[in-house]
């Protein structure tokens, strides 16, 4: 982070990085609103997780996910390549280590999209790093009407979230901030909103002390 030496000129505020995560039950919109964040936010960095899931129509390798199979992320998992990882919906996913470490040593802010698992073992290692959002739907009524209307998984497989998704909800408590996804316009003004608040937290403004001390030397 720029620091200036004392003398050199007004001293400067830098910034930490954070980890910005978001969770939901299945089809509550967090891949939207990311999506957002990241077109607005120029310092924002996507974590692209690795899974075991097929493919969806229409998603990139190493955009969305980096598909691999069982025995990669097994081998991933026994060489520590990985900061948290959970079995989800009978899949396997995973945050690669190396490309969040890169991202937080240049003083990056990452963007998560993770279940609660996930958010739980970050939370073990990062806490202070971490800010934790929970999207939660309207109603089961529109979340199930989401699942169906993005057109990409079976019928059996919608049916199979639906039903964990009162036992996901369950841990919106362990967040440090909830919201409820009505509008995506709405949404993504709020999570703007909790990232601003969050980037003037003391701890996170780097010079701080340097520069109050030279306000205080020129009264
Ligand atoms: N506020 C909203 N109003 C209406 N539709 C929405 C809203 N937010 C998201 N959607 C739509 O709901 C569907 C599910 O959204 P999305 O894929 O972002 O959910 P998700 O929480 O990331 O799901 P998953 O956990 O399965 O990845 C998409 O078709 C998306 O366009
Ligand atoms: N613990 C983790 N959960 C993850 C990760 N990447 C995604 N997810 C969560 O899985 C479900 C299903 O996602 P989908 O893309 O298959 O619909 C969702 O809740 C994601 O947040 C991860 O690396 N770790």
């Amino acid at each position: 982070m720029d620091m200036q030496p004392a003398g050199s000129g007004p001293a400067k505020i830098g910034r930490r990085g954070l980890m910005l995560v978001l969770s939901s039950p299945s089809g509550a919109g967090k891949t939207t609103i990311a999506r957002r964040m990241l077109q607005r936010n120029t310092n924002l960095t996507m974590s692209v997780s690795v899974t075991t899931r097929p493919m969806r129509p229409g998603e990139v390798d190493g955009v969305d996910y980096h598909f691999i199979d069982r025995d990669t992320f097994e081998r991933m998992v026994e060489e520590r390549q990985l900061l948290e990882h959970a079995r989800v919906f009978g899949n396997y996913y995973g945050t690669p280590k190396g490309p969040v470490e890169l991202s937080l040593a240049k003083g990056r802010e990452i963007l998560f999209d993770i279940d609660w698992q996930g958010t739980q073992q970050l939370s073990e290692n990062a806490r202070e790093d971490l800010v934790s959002i929970f999207v939660l739907p309207p109603s089961a009524k529109e979340l199930e009407r989401r699942l169906h209307a993005r057109a990409q998984d079976s019928a059996e497989v919608i049916a199979g979230r639906m039903a964990k998704a009162s036992d996901e909800m369950s841990h919106y408590f362990d967040y440090d901030y909830v919201i409820v996804n009505h509008d995506v316009e709405s949404s993504v003004h709020q999570v703007q909103t909790i990232l601003e608040a969050e980037r003037l937290k003391r701890r996170r403004q780097i010079g701080l002390s340097d520069f109050v001390r030279q306000l205080q030397e020129g009264l």
